[in-house]
């Protein structure tokens, strides 16, 4: 088991990780999941002992990772995929990592076969693709045959068989007992993967309970209704009387309505009561995506803003045809997710056994349009091999 108490992370005056407690349990797969710059590899180096925490502490089985008798084969992890010697093979790195943690020459062969590359395990990993790397580096985290597993971000660069692999891994891995440990940006990855979900936002716990529980409490029923789109004031009229009803309601972009918290023969009894015609009436769920989205908006430090080309095209002239539609950008199909609580917070993670969560420092307005721009996926390159550096 890995235990986090009070785990917090300071880079002068940039606070990392903040009063972060947890318990990621054996024969269970446990995704971290955050956006970018929340601190999950800050958290993952500190289990590992490549950085010391400013407060707090975190051990695996019961001692800080430096104390652990025989800690190589009691703990693999990948940290970095890139972390490599490009001018060895991809056997004799790990033989190299073999030997530094007394583990036999025979396991390498194993891991190699587990991960697919037997076939290019003595060419040169500096001409191995993002997700060849990936897998050299799941490779060297199995290579002790360790009870408790750390991956960060495993399945960056992997192809969809490679991701359907490292999936029915992790599982493996969990079934027999293991304590696995996968930090994801992807909530639909670790909804399919993981059985217990971490989420951080700026360093800070946002969510610690099980897929299951964090499905039903977040992905949230509504009804989609919708009035004759040539009747404007029967849409207004019939908002009023749901919203006078409990109900909440919120204008979706393609003209219909997103009613919560009323249960849809109500919202039929209140349209007929109030003589409006409906065109549609339909139950929907909220996805797991957009409850993540939603639990995350307001702890995002990257935010991406539409491109204006200022200046770089003539404005059209009167009357000129319509502007080509973006994909999801305005049309039928793309449902705004209901917006939080106001005045309240986004999620309120459940008492657990370390107290209420204190202050975020953190607690600063999200950057508003002026962000960076998302970093763009890493790019995945073309499987290129080379023979081995002599040296
Ligand atoms: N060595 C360091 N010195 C200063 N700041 C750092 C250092 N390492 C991390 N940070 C900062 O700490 C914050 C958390 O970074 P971290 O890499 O842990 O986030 P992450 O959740 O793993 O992000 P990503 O998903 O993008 O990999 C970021 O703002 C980052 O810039």
């Amino acid at each position: 088991m890995i235990e986090a108490v009070g785990l917090t992370k300071r880079y002068g005056d940039k606070t990392a990780v903040h009063n972060l407690s947890f318990q990621v349990r054996p024969g269970a797969v446990t995704g971290f999941l955050g956006p970018n710059g929340s601190g999950k590899s800050t958290t993952m180096r500190m289990i590992l002992g490549l950085d010391n925490p400013t407060a707090g502490h975190v051990t695996i089985s019961g001692h800080p990772y430096r104390q652990l008798p025989n800690a190589p084969r009691h703990v693999g992890a990948l940290l970095d995929a890139k972390a490599v010697h490009g001018g060895r093979s991809a056997r004799n790195h790990l033989l190299s990592l073999a030997q530094l943690s007394g583990i036999p020459a025979r396991r390498v062969d194993e891991v190699l076969g587990v991960v697919g590359l037997q076939e290019v395990a003595g060419k040169r990993s500096k001409g191995f693709s993002l997700g060849m790397g990936q897998r050299l580096g799941i490779a060297a985290a199995l290579l002790g045959d360790p009870q408790v597993l750390l991956f960060d971000e495993p399945v960056n660069g992997l192809d969809p068989e490679g991701i359907l692999w490292v999936r029915n891994l992790m599982k493996a891995l969990a079934a027999e007992g293991r304590t696995v440990f996968v930090s994801s940006h992807l909530m639909s990855e670790m909804a399919l993967t993981a059985d217990h979900l971490i989420v951080i936002g700026r360093g800070q716990l946002l969510a610690d309970m099980s897929v299951t529980d964090f499905i039903s409490a977040n992905s949230a029923d509504f009804a989609r209704v919708r009035t004759p789109g040539t009747e404007p004031q029967a849409r207004e009229k019939l908002t009023s009387a749901l919203t006078e009803a409990g109900g909440h309601v919120m204008p979706e972009q393609d003209g219909a309505l997103r009613v919560t918290g009323l249960p849809l023969p109500r919202i039929s009894d209140i349209a007929h009561e109030a003589g409006v015609r409906l065109w549609e009436l339909s139950p929907h769920q909220a996805s797991l995506e957009e409850a993540y989205m939603r639990m995350t908006q307001g702890v995002v430090d990257y935010r991406s803003t539409d491109d204006q080309k200022a200046g770089l095209h003539q404005v059209p002239p009167p009357g000129a045809g319509p502007a080509v539609p973006v994909p999801g950008q305005g049309q039928p199909g793309w449902y705004a997710p209901p917006p939080p609580q106001q005045g309240g917070p986004l999620f309120a993670p459940p008492p657990g056994p370390y107290g209420a969560p204190q202050p975020n420092p953190y607690a600063q307005p999200a950057p508003q349009g002026q962000g960076p721009g998302q970093p763009a996926a890493a790019p995945v390159t073309a499987d290129r091999t080379e023979p081995e550096d002599p040296r």
